[in-house]
């Protein structure tokens, strides 16, 4: 069934900017499959030192090359709730492709940060960077040219596009997303931002913040929120990198490393020596990036894809932009309500149906391509499936329900919770931003009010325990774009924004940096493209001009005489702070050379 017949010119649109780079791309990706089994070009001293520790029969397998020869990229470390469980992945992922005749290697790691232990700390200001950093290190795991297929271990935010942009450079190679699953439910999100503003107010103390941030942040898996973590879970199945119902399952549970397994063995089964080859470059194609679109603005998904997942398109030649968003935005619906765009998290939404019940449903509309391929096989309606575990431990696959198990968390397609997606573009005399509103009650979808100015979020923070941000305004906080300080995430800024409005104020944000996809309830246009630093509009803006951000029409203006604002001098800021501390005098040249946010915001991509 082909899709809505919008949605076809969107991606035909995208088909035709795409073409140049996505045809050299193609050809680029064809002359390294030409090249048949990689490792066959290596000459005996590289074969030996690349299987030295292997047993003499997995030697006796890597020196022909009938056997496929699985390289893992992992980013584990002790410190991510979401990736301490891949501590034991890599000798599953060996188990189960020796017993399917193939061999297993650990081919590199990658380093992963988690934005909550950064988040409003020094640290924020490489995450963003962090992104093209694990691409990086991940080409230098593959780069190798020992492995016929590739297991991706990643989850969080900067993690999963990161492995997707190394995945899609190493596109000749089959590759498979291997999740490890959400944390189980603990102290409800919404519980939690409760208390964190009743501490800002000064209402509880330290003990009792640590008591519910403890409560949420319970344990291993994926933090229950959907964020940007859960979204990229969310894409990798829509794009059809994961197995089909591999997003949402718990760690440490049989059907957990029934999947792992299963993935390990269809790994084997897709590379260039079976049947079924399916190397990343060809199977991800504009239809499957459509497909990662529809799906978040289906979901609520973070706005942090804005940038991401324009820069993972590229790594695969395919020029996607924020109208593009944006227009998918106009007619695909919400069908999700999970914190911060409700009150349920992943798990019950989950429970609700989940992805296989999302993408039944989305298909049934026409909203999704199907004629894609995927790590599966052909056709995205495998993915409409409800994962469990068989009686042999292996997993089986029910059809999704006909109907969700929670109307209130799953939506159907003729009853969606808002008719529109979550993501818009704003355009207007400062530049372009997004703006979620998925999250944002639609009595505050207009903002028309004053600016207040900051150069940072500390600025902001003590105008309010000092008692200034009173009545109507925009915040606007510049100078936090990648090249000023790496784009951080200013999610602290909800807690005191949404005190303020909870007191009936009428705010705003408005900002050249980013926010949390767990940010959600106060209307914020972020991603300010030109930012500050470079001169843009956004630098002109003066304490007490009106500002209108209207997220139902798309736009946001400085509401002043259009000739005195382009007279204005830009503003400009002492950055030399962000330079050093933390390992940011290692980002310079990052932040040098970062291209624009509507590009990405990635120093691989101009
Ligand atoms: O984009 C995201 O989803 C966020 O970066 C998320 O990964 C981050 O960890 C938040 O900061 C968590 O929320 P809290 O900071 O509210 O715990
Ligand atoms: S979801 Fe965010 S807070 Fe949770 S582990 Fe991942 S990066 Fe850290």
């Amino acid at each position: 069934m082909s899709a809505d017949s919008r949605i076809e010119a969107i991606t035909a649109r995208i088909v035709e900017r795409s073409k140049p780079l996505r045809e050299r791309y193609l050809d680029r990706l064809r002359s390294a499959v030409s090249k048949g089994v990689h490792r066959s070009v290596l000459g005996c001293g590289n074969l030996a030192h690349g299987f030295a520790v292997c047993s003499p029969a997995e030697k006796a397998a890597l020196a022909g090359d009938r056997i496929a020869n699985l390289g893992i990229i992992t980013s584990y470390n002790d410190m991510l709730s979401a990736h301490q469980p891949f501590e034991t992945y890599p000798a599953l992922i060996r188990q189960a492709a020796h017993e399917a005749g193939g061999v297993a290697q650990v081919a590199g790691g990658v380093p992963a940060m988690c934005d909550g232990v950064t988040q409003g700390q020094p640290g924020m200001e490489l995450s963003l960077f962090s992104r093209d950093l694990i691409a990086m290190a991940a080409g230098v795991g593959l780069s190798h040219n020992m492995f016929d297929a590739v297991v991706y271990l990643g989850v969080c935010d900067k993690i999963v596009p990161g492995l997707t942009i190394a995945a899609l450079t190493f596109g000749h190679l089959p590759a498979i997303f291997v999740p490890a699953g959400p944390m189980t439910s603990g102290l409800p999100n919404d519980e939690k931002a409760r208390v964190r503003q009743l501490f800002a107010e000064g209402k509880v103390g330290r003990e009792e913040l640590l008591e519910a941030e403890s409560k949420s942040y319970h344990g291993p898996g994926t933090c229950t929120f959907y964020g940007t973590a859960n979204s990229n879970q969310m894409l990798m199945e829509i794009m059809g990198f994961h197995m089909p119902g591999a997003s949402f399952i718990n760690p440490g549970t049989p059907l957990r490393d029934a999947l792992t397994k299963e993935a390990a063995r269809r790994a084997l089964a897709i590379t260039a020596q079976g049947n079924e080859f399916t190397p990343a470059g060809e199977m991800i194609d504009e239809r499957s990036i459509v497909n990662g679109v529809v799906g978040l603005h289906a979901t609520g998904g973070s706005t942090n894809h804005t940038l991401h997942l324009v820069a993972m398109a590229r790594a695969a030649g395919i020029v996607l932009t924020w109208k593009d968003i944006s227009d998918l935005s106009d007619i695909v619906p919400l069908l999700a309500r999970v914190y911060p765009n409700g009150l349920a998290d992943v798990n019950h939404f989950h429970a609700a149906g989940g992805m296989g019940f999302l993408i039944k449903e989305l298909l049934r509309a026409g909203y999704l391509h199907d004629d894609v391929r995927t790590v599966y096989g052909q056709g995205l309606h495998a993915y409409a499936i409800d994962p469990k575990l068989g009686e042999d431990g292996n997993v089986r696959r029910e059809p999704a329900p006909i109907v969700s198990h929670d109307p209130k968390i799953l939506a159907n397609v003729e009853h969606p919770f808002q008719r529109t997606g979550g993501l818009k573009m704003l355009t207007g005399n400062i530049g372009s931003a997004v703006i979620k509103t998925s999250a944002v009650k639609p009595e505050r979808h207009v903002i028309e009010a004053p600016a207040k100015v900051f150069h940072d979020q500390a600025g902001l923070n003590a105008a309010f325990k000092a008692g200034q941000l009173e009545g109507d305004f925009v915040a606007v906080v510049r100078f936090q774009g990648p090249k000023a300080n790496g784009m951080p995430e200013l999610h602290k800024l909800t807690t005191v924004l949404g005190i303020l409005q909870d007191r009936g104020q009428r705010v705003a944000l408005l900002t050249d940096g980013r926010m949390s996809g767990a940010s959600g309830k106060v209307p914020a246009a972020i991603h300010v493209t030109p930012e500050a630093v470079d001169g843009g509009p956004i630098a002109r803006i003066r304490e007490g001009d009106m500002i209108r951000l209207d997220a139902v029409h798309g736009t946001v203006e400085v509401l002043e005489d259009a000739t005195t604002f382009a007279a204005r001098t830009p503003a400009t800021a002492d950055l030399t702070e962000n330079e050093f501390g933390m390992g940011r005098e290692l980002f310079a040249p990052f932040r040098a050379i970062a291209g624009p946010a509507d590009h990405g915001a990635s120093v691989l991509f101009a």
